[in-house]
């Protein structure tokens, strides 16, 4: 069955946990594989945020996962992409190792693949929608298939409180001093995003 990657960037942990309950609903799909891995930090990043502790202890707790390679890139199915929102789109560290799959891109080893992307933001209108369609570019230039989260199984989103989830993401909100934890409700619909990507590889798997 399908092999589901997710690829994750997480300075303070937001992230990182919307990623394990997404590795969770892809994995509760009969016969589905899921791998978890980090996106490489900077080293000139690692130096500057050495001094703050929220970054330090947040990375202490993602030390056993591994580091995405472009070889895991095309060991999957299907991929979904965690990414924290910088000035309304993905982070450097997601773009330089997304430029770093230049070969894939050339033999069009990603062509066919679902791909969905699940974000976070410090603040309710600081660009979760924008994260995710800005970044459905560069993968529709890698020819990957973009699964988005439907209101359907998603009633969480028929809210105005202040919470992440939109048609085009699963999200969260960490708050502008990073102190909000993803809720319940977030953690579902990021569940269910890894479910119905892995539905889909799974469906799509050999077919294109
Ligand atoms: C350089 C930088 C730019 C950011 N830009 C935004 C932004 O445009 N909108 C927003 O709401 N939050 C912004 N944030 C806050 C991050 O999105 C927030 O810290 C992140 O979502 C938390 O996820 P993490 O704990 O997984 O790193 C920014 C943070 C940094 C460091």
């Amino acid at each position: 069955m399908a092999k589901i990657l997710v690829p994750y960037y997480s300075s303070y942990g937001h992230i990182y946990k919307m990623a394990l309950a997404v590795a969770e609903g892809a994995k509760s799909v009969d016969g589905c594989e899921v791998k978890v891995v980090k996106i490489p930090e900077f080293e000139v990043t690692k130096q500057f945020m050495s001094q703050q502790e929220a970054y330090v202890k947040a990375q202490e707790q993602q030390e056993d996962i591994p580091e995405a390679t472009t070889e895991d890139l095309e060991w999957a199915d299907g991929i979904i992409w965690g990414i924290p929102t910088r000035y309304g789109m993905m982070p450097a560290q997601m773009k330089q190792f997304l430029d770093s799959a230049g070969g894939l891109w050339a033999k069009g080893a990603l062509e066919g693949k679902a791909t969905a992307v699940f974000s976070s933001t410090a603040t309710i209108h600081g660009g979760q929608e924008s994260t995710a369609i800005t970044t459905f570019v560069p993968l529709m230039h890698f020819g990957m298939i973009f699964v988005g989260l439907p209101y359907g199984e998603n009633q969480e989103m028929n809210t105005s409180d202040s919470i992440g989830g939109s048609p085009y993401s699963a999200s969260t909100i960490a708050g502008s001093d990073g102190s909000l934890q993803p809720q319940d409700a977030e953690l579902k619909m990021a569940s269910r995003l890894g479910a119905r990507v892995a539905k889909v590889s799974s469906a799509l798997k050999g077919k294109l």
